[in-house]
């Protein structure tokens, strides 16, 4: 698949907003779609839609648009969702229990195979069919099973030493829900969720909207 280089995170953010939106299509039976309808639907315009897709070689037909399956076909292979990817948790408190909960990341391609956690108290529970262990048997069980992704739900003052484990069993990716920028050696990528980022942007807009109405008042 043609792909251009050095594609911003701006795009490659966008993207998984693209699938949600065109997998409810095909749910919905909708098998074609126009660029200006779909940037319409989703709040872009036509040309930025246009342009994301052109960093992969764009996937419509002039006069046609979009054939709802091709792009879903073509979404799912550039996220990487068509791999299956091997995942575990580390830190199996509030956080890494409710992830291990959702059963969404199985539909998606990502199997969690492991949990692992520090107090006596959880190792050995099981949560879905997995039990959790300990914290000292993760670097081989990540060499063993050649693991993708870690999961780290590990208080913060400990996050770097458990991402090091994970490095050194040989990790390629790790999920950081931990509030501590985690610097990794070689090629592991990381990605650093903050929910709370999300809901500062929910607070700004909020707070436009009151600014605006005590301007008018
Ligand atoms: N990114 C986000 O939006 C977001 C949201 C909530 C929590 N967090 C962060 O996620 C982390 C977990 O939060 P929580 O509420 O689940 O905390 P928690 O205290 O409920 O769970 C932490 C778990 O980590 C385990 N642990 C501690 N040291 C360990 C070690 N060395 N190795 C393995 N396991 C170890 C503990 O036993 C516990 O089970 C925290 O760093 C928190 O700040 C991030």
């Amino acid at each position: 698949m043609f792909k251009k280089k050095n594609i911003s995170l701006a795009v490659i953010r966008r993207l998984p907003r693209y699938l949600r939106y065109v997998e409810d299509l095909l749910n919905h039976d909708v098998m074609r779609i126009s660029s200006s309808e779909l940037s319409q639907r989703m709040g872009y315009t036509a040309s930025q839609v246009r342009q994301d897709f052109n960093n992969f070689g764009g996937f419509g037909q002039q006069g046609y648009g979009y054939s709802t399956q091709v792009l879903y076909e073509n979404l799912v292979k550039i996220l990487g969702l068509d791999r299956n990817f091997k995942m575990v948790i580390v830190g199996v408190g509030n956080l890494g229990q409710a992830l291990a909960n959702y059963a969404n990341f199985y539909k998606k391609g990502f199997r969690l195979i492991g949990l692992f956690d520090i107090d006596p108290q959880k190792v050995g529970k099981t949560i879905r069919d997995i039990k959790i262990e300990h914290i000292d048997r993760l670097k081989d069980f990540i060499k063993k099973n050649d693991v993708d992704i870690g999961v780290l739900c590990v208080p913060a003052d400990v996050a770097q030493e458990v991402a090091d484990i994970m490095v050194e069993g040989g990790i390629k990716g790790i999920w950081n829900f931990t509030a501590k920028e985690i610097e990794v050696k070689g090629d592991v990528v990381v990605e650093n969720v903050h929910l709370i980022d999300s809901l500062m942007v929910l607070s700004y807009k909020l707070n436009e909207k009151l600014l605006e109405k005590e301007r008018i008042k």
